[in-house]
Order: C-alpha cells, then sequence, then structure tokens
C-alpha cells in the first residue's frame, strides 16, 4: 500500500539488526510503503549522524524529513501517524496499553540485553550469568503471552501487533541461532506458549515479507561470532600480563 497524502518514508537501517527488523514489522504490518537505506555502521553516514545525533543507531525513520530513533518509538509513531493503515498495534483500551507497554520495557530492557550477551559476552562467566538472566526473562515473557494474548494466537489476540512486533525483534536471529549455537531460544520445556507463538508469527506474509534470508544471517552470525572471539582471546590476554 502507498502511504498515500504525499507522505514519505525513509528507514536508516541494517538488514541483520533486530532493532531494524522491528521497525520493518511495524511498517509491513500497517502496509506502508518505504524506503529502505541501508547503513555502514563502520562508517555511518552523515544523514544518520544528523537524524541521531545523541545515540547514532539505528534504525531511524525519516518521515517527510522529520527523523523518529528509536525501534519502539518508531513503532507506536506509526501507530499514531497512519491510524487508518492497517490495525491498530497498540490496544485499543488503556489498561491493556499499559500493560503492552510494560511488557515491551520489559522485553527491551530486560530480555534483550540479557539474550544478546548469553551469546556474545567476552567471558564464559558474562555468558553464564546473561543465559540466568535470559531464562528468568522467558519464564515472565511465557506468563505476558498468557496475560496479554487472553488464549487468542498472538499477543495482540486474533493479529499481531504491538509485543508480537517487539518481541519479533528476535524471531530472525532465534531461527539462526539454532544452527549457530544449536539450542532454541523458546522451546517445549521452558517456554511451549512462546514457542508456538514464534511459528506462527514467522508464518505470517507480513513477516515472511521483511525477515532476512536465515542463510545469510548464519553466515554474518559467524563473522560476528569470530569477532567476539577475538575480542575475548585478547581481552584474556590482557587480564593475564
Ligand atoms: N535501543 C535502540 C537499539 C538500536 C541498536 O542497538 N542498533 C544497533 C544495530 S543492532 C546500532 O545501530 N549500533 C551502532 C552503534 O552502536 O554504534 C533501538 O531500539 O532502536
Amino acid at each position: 500500500m502507498a502511504t498515500g497524502g504525499g507522505d514519505e518514508l525513509k528507514l536508516l537501517g541494517l538488514w541483520a539488526s533486530p532493532y531494524v527488523l522491528r521497525a520493518k514489522f511495524a511498517l509491513s504490518f500497517k502496509g506502508l510503503s518505504y524506503e529502505t537505506i541501508e547503513e555502514d555502521l563502520t562508517n555511518k553516514s552523515e544523514l544518520l549522524l544528523r537524524s541521531n545525533p545523541v545515540h547514532k543507531k539505528v534504525p531511524v525513520l525519516i518521515h517527510n524529513g522529520k527523523p523518529i530513533c528509536e525501534s519502539q518509538i518508531i513503532v507506536e509513531y506509526l501507530d499514531e501517524a497512519f491510524p487508518g493503515a492497517g490495525a491498530s498495534l497498540l490496544p485499543s483500551d488503556p489498561y491493556d496499553r499499559a500493560v503492552a507497554r510494560f511488557w515491551a520495557a520489559y522485553i527491551n530492557d530486560k530480555f534483550m540485553p540479557a539474550w544478546q550477551k548469553a551469546s556474545l559476552g567476552l567471558t564464559e562467566e558474562e555468558k553464564a550469568e546473561a543465559m540466568k538472566q535470559m531464562l528468568v526473562a522467558i519464564e515472565n515473557l511465557e506468563t505476558a503471552f498468557k496475560e496479554c494474548s487472553k488464549g487468542k494466537p498472538f499477543f495482540g489476540g486474533d493479529t499481531a501487533g504491538y509485543l508480537d512486533v517487539t518481541l519479533g525483534a528476535v524471531v530472525g536471529w532465534a531461527r539462526a541461532g539454532e544452527v549457530l549455537f544449536g539450542r532454541k531460544l523458546f522451546d517445549a520445556t521452558t517456554s511451549p506458549l512462546l514457542e508456538a507463538w514464534m511459528e506462527r508469527f514467522v508464518a505470517l506474509d507480513a513477516v515472511k515479507a521483511v525477515l532476512p534470508d536465515n542463510g545469510e544471517l548464519i553466515e554474518y552470525g559467524k563473522m560476528r561470532i569470530a569477532h567476539y572471539e577475538r575480542l575475548a582471546a585478547a581481552l584474556a590476554a590482557a587480564n593475564k600480563k
């Protein structure tokens, strides 16, 4: 669907970034057309530095020349700025909205950092500690799913919404991680509801349309792992001195 009304949407991104994927999901569910501008994070563009001078991170959405930074804020912005495009992502009931925002903050503040460090921590201790925190977070998110979905297929109910997009950020890397690390992020023993949710979520057309290719993620992941292994080895050598 075209944005209409002369709206111009540009997304400064990085194809493998889970946070960029979150913004892409929101755009895809809302059926909005946009231009993607791929960033090289080792040589950030003038446009990125000018658009996100505080964090200098992707994603940045540029709507008619005005930048919006931070993936979660981009999701909320798209919902508010394009209320007629697709179904609303945030729940319409104020209490449900507050609960969804609570869990979104939990995903961003607790789950995502632990999830990233559990795989790419610099020491075995750091990884083990992050893994513990991640498992606690997954247990809590399993409860969140029960509370928010009210027995329906998605956090948003019958259709995917705000929290599906928020947690959906990890589904590309969760699939690649099965090959890279030989373990599932959500599994039948620890998180059966989330395991089933992820299968339903990745089967949606709006998700498939923007999900990065799994083979390419796996290759990119191998490079990232090798990079972190070199950093970890350098750190261990420096600590021995
Ligand atoms: N809280 C941010 C996190 C975004 C983020 O960490 N982006 C990474 C790519 S995955 C980035 O741009 N890193 C560049 C840097 O740290 O210099 C959001 O939700 O948008």
